[in-house]
């Protein structure tokens, strides 16, 4: 399962030079943490791997199979920066509809989004309108439905923005899980938090990659005598400054 960026160039507006030039980015295996200052152009990335942003110039493959693709849509799953909440509809409804617009059949999706609501922790509040849900929880909601359709890659926008720490906790651990049986890629400013946690690092700098690989691999750019639990934050930082490390 490769999900492949190829070349891609990706601008906001016609004439305005491009937020992503040329980038070519293969997704690795389990948990990836995507990394970057505000505006690298992370959300634009995983907007693209999502399919909703389409490349200039490019192309976005999964195995082979083309962004857009109906086979391609129902294997990528996606949470957005910003979760909007659907009026009218509870948090099991909102979820649900999205496993239906994925293709499942509404029984399925029902059932689904049952599921997915308790792995998040929401099943107590599977039945409120989503209009009524705290930001953090709206936040789960948005991990709920990008769990729905059992998809095989997941692109998540800062999950855990939002969050307290409990719930941090909680999707720290369902993060362990999925990571076994899918392949995760997660934007976050969380460094410290999250870093360790994962198996590969991406760190992205005014849309290009400035390293991508292992989390051992990223760690060793801590500089020696790096106080114990600050590896990930002195890591990013080294990269920071001397830019591309490729
Ligand atoms: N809808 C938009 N219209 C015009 N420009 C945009 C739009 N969204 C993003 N950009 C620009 O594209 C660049 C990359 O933005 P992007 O949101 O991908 O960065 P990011 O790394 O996800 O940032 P953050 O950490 O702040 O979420 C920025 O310069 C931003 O101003």
């Amino acid at each position: 399962m490769t999900l492949e960026l190829t070349a891609c160039t990706y601008s906001y507006r016609r004439w305005s030079p491009p937020v992503l030039r040329g980038l070519d980015y293969r997704m690795p295996d389990g948990l990836t943490v995507l990394l970057g200052p505000n505006g690298a152009g992370k959300s634009t990335l995983l907007g693209l791997a999502a399919s909703v942003r389409r490349p200039a110039k490019g192309s976005v493959t999964l195995d082979g199979i083309p962004a857009g693709d109906r086979a391609y849509r129902r294997d990528v799953a996606w949470m957005p920066q910003q979760i909007t909440a659907m009026r009218a509809h509870t948090a099991r409804e909102q979820v649900a509809y999205v496993g239906w617009l994925k293709g499942m059949s509404r029984r399925d999706a029902w059932d689904s989004s049952t599921r997915a609501l308790a792995r998040v922790e929401l099943s107590d509040r599977a039945d409120v309108r989503t209009t009524r849900l705290s930001g953090g929880q709206l936040r789960r909601v948005g991990v709920a439905a990008a769990l729905v359709h059992d998809a095989r890659v997941l692109l998540l926008d800062e999950p855990t923005a939002g969050m307290d720490p409990r719930q941090r906790r909680v999707f720290r651990d369902l993060l362990g899980e999925l990571s076994k049986e899918v392949r995760v890629l997660m934007s976050t400013h969380d460094v410290a938090d999250l870093a360790e946690e994962a198996d590969n690092v991406t760190v992205l700098d005014s849309g290009a990659v400035t390293y991508t690989g292992t989390t051992a691999g990223f760690l060793a750019y801590a500089p020696d005598g790096t106080a114990p639990g600050r590896a990930a934050e002195a890591a990013y930082a080294a990269l920071s400054h001397h830019g591309s490390v490729l």
